[in-house]
């Protein structure tokens, strides 16, 4: 590294000094700490990024400032890789080294040898987006951003504004391949294949209201748009952020997910209705309704990410019967996570489809899914999205010609090369999900009760767990199973001996300083009562903090 390079980092990295006594680790999700800590890692994330879009002939790479669901005095970082997929986790650990350098010094010297061990060309200059979410924070945490980016001699930020993380991924994507790439073609993308999909509606019946409540977040912000160049649809958009509610407190995907209770306004003068929620950044979707009999009540029967990718294939699986045999050679596969309700994973299986599962975090997700021609992948807290290889795209496109215009066959193929535009090749996104879930709805004629009843989820609990360490539960490469704390396994195993159909495992967040704790069982109780005692497991072998 030249000379005027090192003393360009070394000066820059004296305006953001790394606060005392933290230990930043990429996580699930990339960084995540009360925002008044982060400065210093967003500037290291900078420059980070920099070096990834260098190392990849200088393709734009997309880094984005977000806590998602977590409160709003906390933020985050994470960057998108050139594919708009998550960064490589092969730079994960030196995200974590250079996150935790003491000094400017030590920074510079593990920059210098990163630079060297992965030959990056330093001369060029690399391209970095920036995007953040509604967080107060986020502004001046993307100063610092940018300061990181520009202190790689020669490289370029360009500040996107305010997005939802799956806008950045998927606009960064667009860029690398040529296409266009600013936020209003991706609502252009949305609005053409969203109508081309109604076109294709056999009989189109009336469709009725969706709720939606926006997380008091950006993706609500952003629907708003979005539904002003829509007519086919009529949403309701509650907690926008501008009616003094806080962001992810008591409203957004996640809660509505973890507590199946309502989010904050909404009640029982909804009862029935389709309702939506997203979470803080808007890569999650779930559905809900208010049961009619809950008389005053708040507990909602929810349509998760598992609900949502049951829906996906089985319309999928119908396109690709139409198109025949020819269509059935298609591998249609799902990912699903050990948070998937077991129920979901019989169904889907039932459907004559390959359920492969893979780690917590959509990059583990993602990856499984590139395996498949359709590959479905969603987590049960509804983040996900279907991803079609390219090899099966052109085949399609080319199927579309063969075709004649306006047989079954040619409008099958339209609908999937429809889906594929709408839905995000990049990561899970709330926005497009929406659509596709309501575009299905209309298609199928169904109501939301009846798509809840495609199978009856086991009823089943998640808990946290404080405990003094959290990286002292290690487990199984599924996840489904505690190696350490030594014993723990045994323990819980008796534990889910004593229910039907009991289920249950531990695992430490990568996103929060906890263990989380997941259950299944025949009945709420017996779900409820197993995630009791493996949550006493936990305290009692790790030791409550
Ligand atoms: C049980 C659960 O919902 N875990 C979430 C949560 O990760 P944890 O590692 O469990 O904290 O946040 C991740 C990022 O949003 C998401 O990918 C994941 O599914
Ligand atoms: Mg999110």
């Amino acid at each position: 590294m030249e000379e005027t390079q090192i003393a360009s980092i070394l000066k820059s990295s004296e305006l953001y000094p790394i606060p005392q006594s933290v230990k930043l680790s990429y996580g699930t999700a990339g960084f995540r700490a009360d925002a008044s800590l982060l400065e210093s890692t967003v500037y290291r994330v900078g420059i980070l990024s920099s070096l990834r879009s260098l190392k990849l002939n200088s393709s734009t790479v997309g880094l984005m400032i977000t806590a998602s669901h977590n409160k709003v005095s906390d933020n985050g970082v994470k960057v998108s890789d050139p594919s708009g997929g998550m960064l490589s986790q092969e730079w994960e650990p030196f995200a974590d080294q250079i996150a935790n350098a003491s000094s400017p010094k030590e920074l510079v010297s593990l920059i210098k040898d990163f630079v060297e061990k992965k030959e990056i060309a330093i001369e060029k200059g690399g391209e970095v987006w920036l995007g953040r979410d509604t967080r107060p924070s986020g502004e001046s945490l993307l100063r610092a951003a940018e300061i990181g980016v520009r202190s790689v001699l020669g490289s370029v930020a360009v500040d996107v504004g305010v997005l939802t993380t799956p806008q950045l991924h998927w606009m960064v994507r667009a860029k690398n391949k040529g296409l266009n790439a600013t936020e209003s073609d991706y609502f252009e993308n949305l609005i053409t294949s969203f109508k081309c999909l109604i076109g294709l509606i056999p009989v189109k019946l009336e469709s009725s209201k969706l709720v939606l409540d926006g997380a008091n977040g950006v993706g609500g912000l952003k629907m708003e748009v979005l539904i002003r160049s829509l007519s086919d649809i009529d949403v309701e958009i509650r907690n926008t952020g501008r009616d003094g509610g806080v962001l992810n407190e008591g409203v957004g995907a996640d809660f509505v997910q973890k507590e199946k209770v309502v989010p904050l306004g909404f009640g029982v003068k909804d009862a029935g209705m389709r309702c939506a929620s997203f979470d803080g950044d808007a890569d999650r979707l779930v559905y809900f309704y208010i049961p009619s009999e809950s008389c005053g009540g708040d507990k909602v029967e929810l349509l998760d990410g598992d609900k949502i990718l049951s829906l996906f294939a089985l319309f999928i699986k119908e396109q690709l019967n139409i198109i025949g045999d020819e269509g059935k050679k298609c591998r249609l596969g799902v990912v699903q996570t050990a948070y998937a309700n077991g129920a979901s994973t019989d169904y889907v299986k039932e459907m004559g489809l390959e359920v492969v599962f893979a780690k917590t975090g959509v990059k583990h997700l993602h990856e499984k899914a590139e395996e498949f021609d359709v590959g479905i992948y969603f987590e049960a807290n509804g983040h996900g999205t279907i991803l079609f290889s390219e090899c099966f795209l052109s085949w399609l496109v080319g199927k579309q010609k063969d075709y004649s215009e306006g047989s079954d066959k040619h409008n099958a193929v339209s609908r999937l090369v429809a889906v594929s535009n709408l839905i995000n090749q990049a990561v899970g996104d709330a926005l497009s999900g929406l659509l596709l879930v309501e575009v299905i709805l209309q298609h199928m004629g169904w109501s939301v009760q009846k798509w809840n009843e495609l199978y009856k989820d086991l009823p089943s609990r998640q808990v946290k767990v404080e405990v003094l360490d959290r990286t002292a539960v290690v487990t199984t490469s599924e996840e489904t199973e505690a190696l350490k704390p030594l014993g723990i396994q045994d323990a819980i195993n008796a534990e889910i001996k004593k229910y039907g159909r009991g289920r249950a495992f531990i695992r430490p967040s990568g996103t929060e300083d906890v263990v989380r704790v997941y259950a299944e069982a025949s009945t709420q109780e017996a779900a409820d009562s197993l995630a009791s005692s493996v949550a006493q497991l936990v305290k009692s072998f790790l030791g409550s903090s």
